[in-house]
């Protein structure tokens, strides 16, 4: 499980500065997808080989009472209540304040690791900077600055090294794909679930509650075993399933991070909202197998539907490799072939691709279309093979790589996808150049 850390201060110290130096995506091709719009408060960051989750929560005001002030401070109390570490960030030069001393009187109470972080502190005396930010009384003061990127390194080791290191599953064949249903609030995924679990058989069903980890339901379908990663603390009243707790990114997050493949539910009578989008986002940032779930089609006219389809089609357009299903889980309608293209999806995401095979499909698409020059370079891609699954990444070997336009990867993504008919997952292509300097000599 990704540790997730939350940054708190109040405004103008700086968070959403760190916020984007912590979660510079890991992926920059990812990031060059038309239309992918970054949620600016949740991000996902990686130091070494560690993801982690960062939320800033920009706005936290424990004195405010009303209106948008207050909702603010709503969802920045519900982050400090799911955060596994509290960057409580002050500023260097502006000294210790009175709002400082009250955002850390809460903090005290969080019952959580608080880490207390000097930003603006470049070219500052390391203890004149520390001096005054003891008094707070959450431990020893930690000077960075976010802006230049000074102690930040040393900051993400120092926090991550109180968690375990994070050992991701197996992903031999005798593991159950692991599902999470997941979209904003509203728009049916407890009656998906129903429609899901309900008639089928619910395998031994415990709840740790008191792990990090989120709550894992064993299910079988037409004699075929999976996990369902639970989003919302799902109880079973009688028969059915409901949400105990309130709608959370975090979770949402954390189990679009565990999952194998995600089911993002969307609301037909709705337009796609800044929401949707982010957490759509997050999916093809993970690198998560998708289907896509619009729901409550029972509920909208041909009209509404041909509306549906273009907003669709201009918001969520970096989903383009995902199968769409329009659905009623009310009625139970199309569940079936939701669950039918995670199947396809999950083989396509754990597919295993043989070197000559990748690299003639390589060769096939180089021969069509050869790689644009960059100045005196003109890059040589010598062979592929697979670096790993969930999503299927190829690694292609050659020299003068680092030159090769998104638009070219792109290129080879589509191939790759279309030469194996991968369905339903993303693929990353990376590129190692050799340093050997009979290489990419003519
Ligand atoms: N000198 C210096 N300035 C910084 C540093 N980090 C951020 N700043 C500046 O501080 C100002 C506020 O930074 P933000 O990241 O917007 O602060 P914030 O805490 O997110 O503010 P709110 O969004 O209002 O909560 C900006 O002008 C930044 O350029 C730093 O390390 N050193
Ligand atoms: N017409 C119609 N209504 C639906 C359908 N699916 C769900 N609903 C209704 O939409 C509302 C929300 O459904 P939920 O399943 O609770 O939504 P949720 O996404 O789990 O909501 P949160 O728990 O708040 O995150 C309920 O009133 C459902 O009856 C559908 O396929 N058609």
């Amino acid at each position: 499980m990704k540790p997730t850390i939350v940054l708190v201060g109040r405004p103008n110290v700086g968070k959403s500065t760190l916020f984007n130096r912590l979660t510079k995506t890991r992926d920059a091709l990812v990031a060059d997808q038309p239309g992918l719009t970054r949620d600016r408060h949740y991000g996902i960051g990686r130091v070494g080989d560690r993801d982690y989750l960062v939320v800033d929560t920009a706005g936290f005001d424990p004195v405010a009472k009303d209106g948008i002030m207050h909702e603010m401070a709503r969802q920045a109390e519900q982050a400090i209540a799911e955060a596994d570490a509290l960057l409580f960030m002050v500023d260097g030069r502006s000294g210790l304040t009175p709002h400082d001393e009250q955002i850390a009187a809460r903090l005290r109470r969080a019952g959580r690791p608080v880490y207390l972080v000097v930003n603006k502190s470049e070219g500052m005396e390391r203890t004149m900077v520390a001096a005054e930010f003891h008094a707070l009384g959450l431990g020893d003061p930690l000077p960075v600055s976010a802006s230049h990127g000074e102690g930040v390194k040393q900051l993400l080791d120092l926090v991550l090294g109180a968690f375990p290191p994070d050992v991701e599953p197996e992903e031999d064949e005798g593991r159950t794909p692991r599902i999470a249903i997941v979209g904003r609030p509203n728009v049916g995924k407890s009656t998906f679930v129903n429609s899901l679990l309900g008639e089928e058989r619910v395998i031994a069903f415990d709840m740790p509650g008191t792990t990090r980890d989120a709550i894992a339901i064993p299910f079988e379908r037409d004699g075929r075993h999976y996990t369902l990663i639970d989003t919302a603390g799902l109880r079973r009243r009688g028969k059915v399933f409901e949400a105990v707790e309130k709608f959370s990114v975090i979770k949402t997050l954390q189990a679009i991070e565990q999952a194998n493949v995600v089911v993002l539910v969307l609301d037909a009578s709705q337009d796609i909202s800044d929401q949707d989008a982010h957490i759509a986002g997050f999916i093809l940032e993970a690198g998560r197998a998708l289907v896509v779930a619009v729901n409550k089609w029972d509920d909208v006219d041909d009209y509404r539907r041909e509306l549906i389809k273009q907003d669709l089609t201009r918001k969520l357009n970096f989903l383009s490799f995902a199968r769409f299903h329009y659905i009623s889980a009310l009625k139970g309608a199309g569940v079936a072939a939701v669950m039918k293209s995670v199947d396809a999806a999950y083989a396509a995401a754990m597919v295993n691709l043989s070197t000559p095979r990748l690299t003639r499909t390589m060769q096939a698409a180089l021969a069509k279309q050869a790689p644009p020059r960059h100045g005196v370079f003109r890059p040589k891609m010598r062979y592929a093979h697979q670096g790993g699954n969930n999503p299927p990444v190829v690694v292609i070997h050659g020299a003068a790589l680092d030159h090769v336009p998104t638009s070219y990867v792109r290129y080879l993504e589509r191939t790759f996808m279309e030469a194996f008919k991968l369905q339903g997952t993303p693929l990353r292509i990376q590129f190692r150049t050799a340093h050997n300097p009979f290489i990419g000599k003519e």
